[in-house]
């Protein structure tokens, strides 16, 4: 019978997750640990160490279970090791920075750091489960290092569990998810420890949604699907170049292939390229996973996709130049939205970062807002040089941040930056979808009324007071062209030739 689970690594995975199992097994007590004890001191205040809708309402309501509480933040590793039944790795796997693989395969150190800590700790049979995303064969590499490292008399057991959340909709995909893979070995012990892991997520979610299967496959499979969705926006993006050239429309051509169910038009949108902690590291490790076998062909067909990623970064930013009249040193750029994506406060690999160090190197003034990313933040991810460094401004609202600007860019698709009719269209797709409706009554779908709490981005005031003429670049094609065409705008989106492209010859 479990009854303690231990979360090692207090982090984007490792916090929801911990938050999840005990709000929907209130007999299991939850310990979350870190070895960053700032973000467990984060975690045990109001204000939570990552914005993400509905988590705070979880937490919120575990704890007002008073002394039946069963969810624990703690820097006590050691102890919540000794106590566990099972231990979930939530630790972060980065690309790694030094010697082979530098910048291709995930640095593994502080897993290894941890697994060495239960080794030296356990004095009881565990079950350690791998929620980190990791290279295939890290599951037999983590068994032989317990077993290898153990003092004690105690059993492990290795399971492959990987996490498909995405940011921005934790909550939701962790009390919802798509599937749950488990990887065990094909012992009749690792069996035992497949099905009572599954006996956890079987409290919330259907069985036919567990899928086991070897630690290999379940460990492939999560580099897979990540790179399989990075794939897709590659795709998607690729084909918005050859719209922009051509006079097509990419929204149309999404509309012409999403139609066929085969297809389907998730994760097709069309934007300044993908980012966050995720894709960019999973599909490289990818890459030097099929290389390090020698499967060059392999290696370099996802490659390309990372390639691709890069390029419509790069071709936005020369054609925000291109479309100014190819200079806009001393003119003021507006960036609307740091974040990798919409509803969370994550920077990481975020497209924003490589598009105003872009427009600062050009010589404009870079005002960035973000209702979710710090100053400091944004500072250290852009770290400018020291001649562009005041130009980089950082605004507490939209108003501010575009107030006299020459250009405005939207970067992130945050709902509060929306126009009026782009922002009914997504509430109806919403309706029909049956988000945040009334679907469900948990209580971690009530974020989504934090973001639509937030006040709108006024336009009309907006445009008002920019400079003319008045760009509005649209990096995550989410607003409407004619409803800035209506303001006398110069609307430019991504996959649609504008007739303030600069088509004579290309920028080099
Ligand atoms: N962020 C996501 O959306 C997401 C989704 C699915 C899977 N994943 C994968 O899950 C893993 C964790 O990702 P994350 O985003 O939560 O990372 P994170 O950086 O937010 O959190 C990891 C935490 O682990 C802690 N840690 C590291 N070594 C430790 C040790 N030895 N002892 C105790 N604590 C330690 C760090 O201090 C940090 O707080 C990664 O492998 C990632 O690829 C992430
Ligand atoms: O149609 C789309 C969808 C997404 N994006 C961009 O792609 C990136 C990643 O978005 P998303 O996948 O929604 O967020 P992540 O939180 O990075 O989640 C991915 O990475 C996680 C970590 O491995 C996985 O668990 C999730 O299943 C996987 O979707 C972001 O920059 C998005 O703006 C697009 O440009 N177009």
């Amino acid at each position: 019978m479990i009854q303690n689970i231990t979360c090692i690594g207090a982090g984007f995975v490792g916090g929801p997750l911990g938050a999840v199992i005990a709000y929907r097994c209130p007999n299991i007590s939850v310990t979350v640990v870190d070895k960053n004890a700032s973000r467990i001191d984060s975690w045990n205040s109001d204000a939570l160490p990552m914005y993400e809708p509905g988590l705070s309402d979880i937490i919120a309501e575990i704890r007002q279970r008073k002394n039946m509480c069963n969810l624990v933040f703690s820097c006590e590793i050691e102890k919540a090791i000794h106590e566990a039944d099972i231990i979930m790795l939530c630790i972060d796997t980065p690309t790694k920075k030094f010697g082979i693989g530098s910048g291709m395969a995930l640095d593994l150190g502080h897993i290894q750091a941890a697994v060495r800590t239960i080794a030296d700790v356990a004095t009881t049979d565990k079950i350690v489960v791998e929620k980190s995303t990791v290279p295939c064969g890290t599951a037999s590499r983590i068994q032989d290092l317990l077993v290898s490292g153990s003092k004690g008399n105690c059993k492990f057991e290795v399971l492959s569990n990987p996490e498909f959340l995405s940011e921005g909709t934790t909550v939701t995909d962790l009390l919802h998810p798509s599937r749950v893979l488990i990887g065990c070995q094909r012992t009749e012990t690792g069996r035992q420890a497949a099905e009572k892991l599954a006996e956890i997520y079987k409290r919330w979610t259907s069985p036919e949604l567990i899928i086991t299967m070897d630690q290999w496959s379940a460990e492939l499979s999560k580099l897979a699907s990540n790179a399989l969705l990075a794939q897709r926006i590659s795709s998607i993006n690729s084909l918005s170049a050859i719209c922009e050239a051509v006079d097509a429309n990419i929204d149309s051509v999404v509309e012409g292939c999403g139609s066929d169910p085969r297809i389907g038009n998730k994760m097709l949108h069309s934007g300044i390229g993908w980012g966050g902690s995720c894709f960019p590291k999973d599909v490289a490790a990818l890459v030097y996973l099929a290389r390090s076998l020698g499967l060059n062909t392999v290696a370099n067909y996802w490659n390309a996709v990372l390639e691709m990623n890069e390029d419509q970064q790069t071709r936005f930013v020369k054609r925000i130049l291109g479309c100014m009249q190819r200079c806009i040193n001393g003119k003021n750029i507006a960036v609307l939205g740091f974040s990798f994506k919409k509803d969370t406060s994550d920077t990481k690999h975020s497209p924003s970062i490589k598009l105003v160090r872009g427009l600062l190197v050009e010589g404009a003034t870079i005002c960035v807002y973000d209702p979710m990313v710090s100053e400091s933040q944004i500072r250290t991810d852009v770290s400018p040089s020291k001649d562009d460094s005041t130009r980089l401004r950082v605004f507490s609202t939209a108003d501010e941040a575009c107030a006299n600007a020459d250009a405005v860019v939207v970067a992130t698709e945050w709902d509060e930056f929306k126009t009026p009719e782009a922002l009914l269209a997504s509430h109806q797709v919403n309706l029909i979808n049956g988000v945040n409706g009334s679907e469900t009554n948990d209580v971690g779908m009530n974020g989504a009324h934090e973001i639509s709490a937030r006040k709108k981005v006024d336009w009309h005031s907006i445009v008002d007071n920019m400079k003319q003429p008045a760009f509005i670049f649209d990096g995550r094609n989410m607003l409407s062209s004619q409803y800035f065409e209506n303001l006398s705008c110069r609307y430019v989106g991504i996959g649609y030739s504008s007739r303030w492209d600069d088509v004579h010859y290309p920028l080099l």
